[in-house]
């Protein structure tokens, strides 16, 4: 086992703040679970080897040792990387229906004391999952790594560490949402601190993906490790926790549809992708929703502290300042691009690679290890979420866009 770091990484963002920039905390579970640490660190290699299921046989850890939230996040982003490895790693036809015991306990202790769902989501894949390779030194690529990896080899690095740095341009605008300056001040602070509208670094990091995650190696290797138990015609009847409930029970993937950034600009902002905007609309707008409830409850209280403000909007449409307008504005045009950009990510790394793997032409780059059998098809037209992409995507930046103010 590797000695105890005090290197920085993500979990203390999901308690302290909701900036990624802090200060360190664990990246070690305590001794009693060396062994889930252990197995977590080889996930990769166990699954290319189909070694993982046969591991089961160990011994069941109450989570009862595990103290402090640092310490139950780091435990929650470990064990939801061993079930979808567990769960995943034959491929979709593949995919056990009961997750034994000595998984399904502890990770429903540890999800029931956090209050987040026992399935892997963005706070584990993401917002947990980095340290830096050497302290002090830029949160830049170059210097970051994933605690806990899976199959994927250097895309599944560079998916993990993109969306990050998604997160992380988000920062200074999440920052002019939390201060205390009256609304006026911070329409126009937004756009400069975002870099939402001249340079929009978001755009540019989530781009920047293109450089670093091979479309085949996503479709092919990635992607399944991420799906979850709803929503999923590969698990139409969800999973049964073992030693939980007897009965089935459905869970959506991890998805950075529950990242707190977007759904609280679009509060800020009176995006409102609500069920009453359009009959049609309903269904998608319930979904995004509903992603609120795979954060972490401080992200999702921030994000309701946000939507039950005063509105930004009727302060900014009640003024009758261009100037103010126009801030607003190009905030809503920022979020709208970030969403058109997105669309043709989703297209790349889903519609296209799916077209040239079923054609035999979509063989992942050496490194990325093998896929776990056939490449998915069942989830062609869905998210990992569990959406229906396109009709989902497309109507959420429509309705982002509606949201500009006219003069
Ligand atoms: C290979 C790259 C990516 C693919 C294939 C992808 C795919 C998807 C899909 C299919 C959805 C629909 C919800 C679901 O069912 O999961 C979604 C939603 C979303 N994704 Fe991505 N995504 C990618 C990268 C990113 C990155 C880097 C970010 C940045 C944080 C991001 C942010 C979002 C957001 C915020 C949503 C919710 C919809 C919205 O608010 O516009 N995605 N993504």
């Amino acid at each position: 086992m590797q000695p105890r770091s005090t290197e920085p990484c993500g979990a203390q963002r999901l308690t302290a703040s909701l900036s990624p920039l802090s200060t360190p905390t664990e990246t070690e579970l305590p001794a009693p679970y060396g062994l889930w640490m252990e197995i977590a660190s080889s996930l990769p290699q166990l699954i290319a080897s189909r070694q993982l299921r046969s591991l089961w046989q160990m011994p069941q850890l109450s989570a009862g040792d595990l103290s402090g939230r640092e310490e139950l996040h780091l435990a929650h982003l470990v064990l939801s990387f061993l079930t979808m490895g567990y769960l995943w790693q034959e491929g979709e036809e593949g995919a056990v229906k009961v997750l034994p015991r000595n998984l399904a306990v502890p990770f429903w202790e540890v999800s029931q004391r956090l209050g987040l769902p026992p399935i892997l989501s963005h706070a584990d894949f993401v917002l947990a999952n980095w340290k830096r390779k050497t302290p002090g030194r830029p949160l830049e690529i170059e210097n970051l790594d994933p605690i806990i990896s899976l199959p994927g080899g250097e895309s599944l690095r560079g998916f993990i560490l993109v969306t990050l740095l998604v997160e992380k341009a988000a920062v200074p605008g999440i920052k002019v949402l939390r201060s205390r300056k009256p609304a006026g001040a911070r329409v126009r602070a937004l756009p400069r601190c975002c870099h939402l509208s001249a340079q929009p670094l978001t755009v540019y990091d989530l781009i920047s993906l293109l450089d670093y995650v091979d479309p085949a190696v996503f479709y092919s290797v990635i992607r399944i490790f991420l799906s979850g138990w709803r929503d999923n015609p590969a698990m139409p009847h969800g999973l049964v926790y073992q030693g939980v409930s007897e009965e089935p029970l459905a869970y959506s993937g991890g998805s950075a549809a529950q990242s707190s950034v977007l759904h609280a600009f679009d509060e800020l902002l009176g995006i409102r992708h609500s069920a009453e905007s359009s009959e049609s609309n309903a269904p998608l707008a319930a979904f995004l929703h509903r992603m609120r409830d795979y954060m972490p409850p401080p992200h999702r209280a921030f994000v309701e502290e946000i939507q039950r403000a005063p509105s930004l909007r009727q302060h900014v449409l009640s003024s009758g300042n261009g100037k103010l307008c126009a801030a607003f504005n190009q905030c809503v045009s920022a979020l709208t691009d970030f969403r058109t950009h997105h669309i043709a990510i989703v297209t790349k790394y889903i519609t296209t690679a799916a077209a040239k793997a079923k054609a035999g032409r979509g063989e992942p780059a050496d490194g990325a290890g093998p896929p776990p059998g056939k490449p998915p098809s069942l989830l062609e037209a869905k998210g990992t979420g569990g959406s229906h992409i396109f009709r989902f995507l497309k109507s959420v930046r429509d309705t982002t866009r509606e949201g500009m103010i006219s003069a």
